[in-house]
């Protein structure tokens, strides 16, 4: 008899990834991907031409399940067509909006206990009030929203519109505490009610692909890795890929009035406390591209230079940041002279720089009350040895490095699996094999001078 395969799906910023693991441990046997355009707004039929070049893969598995960007803004109209370019989540144009709506309704406070989140530029209800004051035309023709996974999966052939706990608890509209939409803040975001997709049970099987395997109910990027890490509470994951992004499995929803912590729930039925930075891998890249190195060269030139890069500080926050909230700000370089201007300087500081921002989203967490026992470092980032051996000195914790894989996929792959079983729980699946990094210092002296730097730089 064949052995049953299933296989997971990551739908992200830059582009489709896809995995094809054995249903009963996980172990990965084929993986395809293929590129999205650049930008914060993207058709969703670039997903789905990404998704069909790496079709030939899924329709080898017997389960398939899509993991994607959180928060785009899909909107359809009543023949199901999509009515405009999804706005993703690192489009920061609805920040006066975001602004408007949480003053509007009730203050952080309120945002926080009905949504669990207060809702900036990244949430789609911000983007809906965008679309109402600034295409009115388009939200008159929009009758339903979803999001990016939400609609490939339909795409895929669920039964119906559908999305997951996870997913839903980065709308805006949605209450992880209770379960339920919220639709009045729809309305008022919008200036109409609009169908929202049914939220599946964890571990649902929500309908069959044209070749007959069956469809998970999928999740958002953020909670599907958590399902591949196969995390448990005390674990922090700080994942570095186009976002940063810090987070924790609880039981328990979250509700920080401040913004900076996201109430999310997870794709188990538990919940998801996660801070998210606009700005993380593409800081090397951005580094990559002024020092003239490849990514590996400038991992070696960071490790070359002195702890502290000679006394440059980097403030990241090149596309505008989402944590602290400054969306419109741009990076800054402070502390040059003519004796630290070297490329081994920069690309420390770059690196400093990525690693002090997902520090304080640790500290975010923390102040919510999650206690790390150990961090695991994901994502793209995570490749670049120097991210590696720098980050136990920066986040102050020893730090575990899962074997380079893609996670978000992979935990994608893990739904299907589950929804083939049709147990309560998800399959068990072995963890992956993972590198200890310690550090005999920490770099208080770093962080010191970056907040200064942050807490010095508010407008800009
Ligand atoms: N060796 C490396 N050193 C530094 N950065 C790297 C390396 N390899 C890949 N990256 C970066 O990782 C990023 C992609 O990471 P990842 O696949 O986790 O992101 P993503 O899934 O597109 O983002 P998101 O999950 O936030 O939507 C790219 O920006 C890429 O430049
Ligand atoms: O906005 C967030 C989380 O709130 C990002 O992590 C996206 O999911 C893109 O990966």
């Amino acid at each position: 008899m064949a052995e049953t395969l299933v296989a997971g799906v990551d739908s992200s910023t830059q582009s489709t990834k896809a995995v094809l693991c054995r249903a009963g441990d996980g172990t990965v046997v084929a993986q395809a991907s293929a590129p999205h355009p650049d930008g914060t707004e993207c058709h969703p039929d670039h997903w789905w031409s990404a998704l069909s070049q790496v079709r030939e893969l899924l329709e080898r598995a017997d389960a398939v399940a899509v993991g994607a960007q959180q928060h785009g803004m899909v909107a359809l109209n009543g023949a199901g067509e999509v009515v405009r370019p999804a706005l993703l989540w690192n489009d920061t144009r609805s920040a006066p909006q975001a602004r408007a709506l949480v003053a509007g309704l009730g203050g952080p406070e309120t945002w926080a206990k009905r949504t669990g989140s207060v809702p900036l530029a990244s949430f789609t209800v911000t983007k809906l009030r965008w679309m109402a004051e600034h295409e009115p035309e388009n939200a008159r023709r929009t009758e339903q929203v979803m999001l990016p996974h939400d609609w490939l999966t339909m795409r895929l052939g669920a039964a119906e519109p559908v999305t997951d706990r996870g997913d839903a608890s980065g709308t805006g509209y949605w209450s992880p505490a209770t379960g339920a939409y919220l639709p009045d803040l729809l309305r008022a975001a919008l200036g109409r009610d609009a169908r929202t997709p049914r939220v599946a049970a964890p571990g649902e099987a929500v309908g069959e692909t044209a070749w007959g395997a069956a469809l998970g109910a999928g999740t958002g990027d953020n909670m599907a890795a958590a399902l591949g890490l196969g995390l448990r509470p005390g674990d922090v994951v700080v994942s570095i890929g186009t976002s940063g992004t810090a987070f924790a499995v609880a039981d328990a929803p979250a509700a920080d009035p401040s913004g900076l912590v996201a109430g999310f729930a997870d794709a188990t039925g538990r919940f998801l406390p996660l801070v998210c930075t606009l700005n993380a891998a593409r800081i090397l890249t951005a580094a990559a591209a002024l020092t003239g190195a490849a990514l590996d060269e400038l991992s070696a030139l960071a490790l070359a230079a002195e702890p502290g890069a000679g006394g440059l500080t980097l403030l990241p926050y090149l596309d505008g940041e989402r944590t602290p909230d400054r969306p419109d700000a741009t990076g800054v370089l402070a502390g040059l002279t003519t004796s630290n201007a070297t490329r081994e300087n920069l690309a420390r500081a770059a690196v400093e720089a990525l690693l002090c921002s997902l520090a304080d989203a640790v500290d975010h967490l923390a102040a919510q009350g999650v206690r790390p026992r150990r961090t695991l470092l994901i994502g793209g980032g995570a490749r670049s040895a120097a991210v590696r051996e720098l980050a136990p000195a920066i986040l102050g914790t020893p730090v575990t490095v899962p074997e380079p894989a893609e996670y978000v996929a992979l935990g994608a792959a893990r739904q299907a699996a589950w929804a083939l079983a049709g147990t309560a729980e998800p399959p068990d699946w072995p963890a992956a094999p993972a590198t200890e990094h310690t550090s005999d210092r920490t770099e208080a002296e770093v962080r010191e001078r970056y907040a200064a730097l942050r807490d010095s730089a508010p407008e800009i």
